[in-house]
């Protein structure tokens, strides 16, 4: 079958051509605009000799060259690969030579960084979309040069099974690897997410989450354009900006990840009017359940579903999907056409209920064709066609996942395993904790002992001995944390996710 991921444009501003795909600050741009100009683009990377297969780096943040970028690299039938706007310039010639870009668009405040790392990997014509009208550096051009090209309609369907992104792993183990997702994969994950939780074509979606990760790239902005939503942009995630947006845009949609629900749980909202927003999904990291609660109680008419998915699996995997079918703490029931199960270290599949917890792994449409050039990492995640995620969980009796934690964070003390996310609950139940991270910290007798990291409540006079009394209330003796540490702030990556590796003592 002979496809592009970019029908999905093509069709939307066929049908609203007039309506704004995204706004950004007070500017907006159509479904037609966005349109055409990504078709200047298509035809401006081939007229660089680039083919169709070729990979073009999209170093930006979520601006509009973003999606002008994005869908005439698609149109042209090249692959794109998103990168990280806070790689420094070693970090963009690792992903610029092991993905074999021979193209990057970044943008003008990561210029210094990306030039350099372009000339490190050698080879890479540079574009930049300027924030100030200054002229780009020695060594790259301007992408209003890209955009001075003819629309000429290139529109190259190859097969639905070619690469169309290269989406790399942050690589919190071992080197950044490029998961190779398909045009059909995106197609179908965004068909079938943007389905699950009803997206609609009068959908104003909050679009905070980084573009360059799977879930702001699949869940948000693919699904908008798929369902011939609005975007609003926001480049970078304060409270206040998303509840500017909502109330300026009348916002339906919200997509984070739970540390984004925590600092919007903590932030005043009284007398403005959010009531446009109508649900807010979660995925990313585990959801504590008292910020479900607590998001919902702050926001009527709010209803937080909380899905599950990795770079590796296009995004989507499981949801829970409506307010009537969820189970808090739960991450739902795999997408359609998507298999998931549970299964001990030889890979056997685990019974249902809670007590057997295992590797979740997964199978499907949404699985991803492998890691770029690296078949000994595929052959060791993809075995018997199944993925293997990294992360434990288990199935409840009525067909529910649960992630109880990865793999890699699980914590052994004294031969007993603690989930940090089992002890992050209770702390999140505390009414003084804003954010909470458990850790294992070397033992030399227990191997390793449960720490944990806290934010509290601005004036908060609660002490570390409060604390872990509450932990001891309600968790087993080996489980409750023996230190705990205030801080300011909890590390977190370019999706807000809170990098745990960077607290590891
Ligand atoms: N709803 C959820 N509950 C718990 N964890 C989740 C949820 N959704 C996603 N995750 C976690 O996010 C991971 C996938 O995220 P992503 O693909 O961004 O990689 P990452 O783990 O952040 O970085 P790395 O590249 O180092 O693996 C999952 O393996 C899982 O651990």
């Amino acid at each position: 079958m002979s496809f592009n991921l970019a029908t999905i444009l093509r069709e939307s501003a066929a049908a609203h051509p007039d309506k704004p795909l995204a706004h950004a600050g007070d500017r907006a741009v159509t479904y037609a605009q966005v349109d055409a100009l990504s078709g200047r683009v298509a035809t401006a990377l081939r007229g660089l000799g680039l083919r169709p297969g070729d990979k073009v780096a999209v170093h930006l943040p979520n601006v509009p060259q973003f999606l002008l970028a994005y869908f005439g690299a698609l149109k042209a039938g090249l692959v794109v690969v998103p990168l990280n706007p806070l790689l420094t310039a070693t970090e963009i010639a690792y992903h610029l030579t092991d993905s074999d870009s021979r193209a990057l668009i970044t943008f003008e405040l990561f210029t210094a960084s990306a030039v350099d790392g372009a000339a490190r990997a050698g080879g890479v014509a540079t574009y930049v979309v300027s924030a100030t009208g200054a002229p780009p550096p020695a060594g790259a051009l301007p992408f209003d040069d890209l955009l001075a090209a003819q629309d000429t309609g290139l529109f190259h369907a190859g097969s639905a099974e070619d690469t169309a992104v290269l989406l790399y792993t942050s690589g919190t183990t071992g080197k950044p690897k490029g998961a190779e997702l398909s045009h059909f994969q995106l197609y179908m994950n965004c068909t079938l997410a943007g389905s699950i939780f009803g997206a609609r074509p009068d959908d104003v979606s909050v679009a905070v989450l980084p573009l360059f990760h799977v879930f702001g790239l699949s869940s948000v902005l693919n699904v908008a354009v798929r369902f011939g939503a609005t975007l609003v942009l926001v480049p970078r995630f304060e409270p206040a900006a998303v509840l500017d947006a909502v109330e300026a845009h009348r916002c339906t949609l919200f997509l984070g990840v739970p540390t984004m629900f925590v600092a919007l749980l903590h932030h005043p909202a009284e007398g403005r009017d959010l009531t446009s927003l109508r649900a807010a999904l979660s995925g990313g990291a585990s959801m504590p359940g008292e910020v479900i609660r607590a998001f919902e109680e702050k926001f009527p008419g709010v209803v937080v579903l909380e899905g599950y998915g990795l770079s590796e699996t296009a995004s989507t995997t499981t949801f829970n999907t409506s307010a009537q079918d969820r189970k808090v703490l739960s991450i739902g029931k795999p997408i359609w056409g998507v298999d998931t199960k549970v299964v001990d270290p030889d890979g056997t599949e685990l019974p249902r209920g809670a007590a057997h917890v295992g590797e979740i792994v997964i199978r499907g449409h949404n699985v991803m064709k492998g890691y770029y050039k690296r078949p000994e990492d595929t052959a060791a995640a993809l075995r018997d066609g199944w993925f293997h995620s990294g992360d434990l969980g288990y199935q409840d009796e009525d067909g529910y996942f649960f992630v109880v934690d990865r793999l890699k964070d699980l914590i052994i003390r004294g031969g007993y395993n603690v989930y940090p996310r089992e002890v992050e609950e209770v702390l999140y139940e505390h009414p003084a904790v804003v954010e909470a991270a458990v850790i294992g910290k070397p033992d030399s007798r227990l191997g390793e002992e449960v720490i944990a990291y806290v934010t509290l409540e601005p004036g908060s006079t609660t002490t570390e001995q409060d604390l872990v009394e509450h932990c001891k209330q309600h968790l087993a003796a080996y489980k409750y944390p023996r230190g705990i540490t205030f801080v300011d702030t909890l590390p977190k990556g370019p999706t807000g996710k809170i990098l745990k590796r960077d607290l590891k003592p």
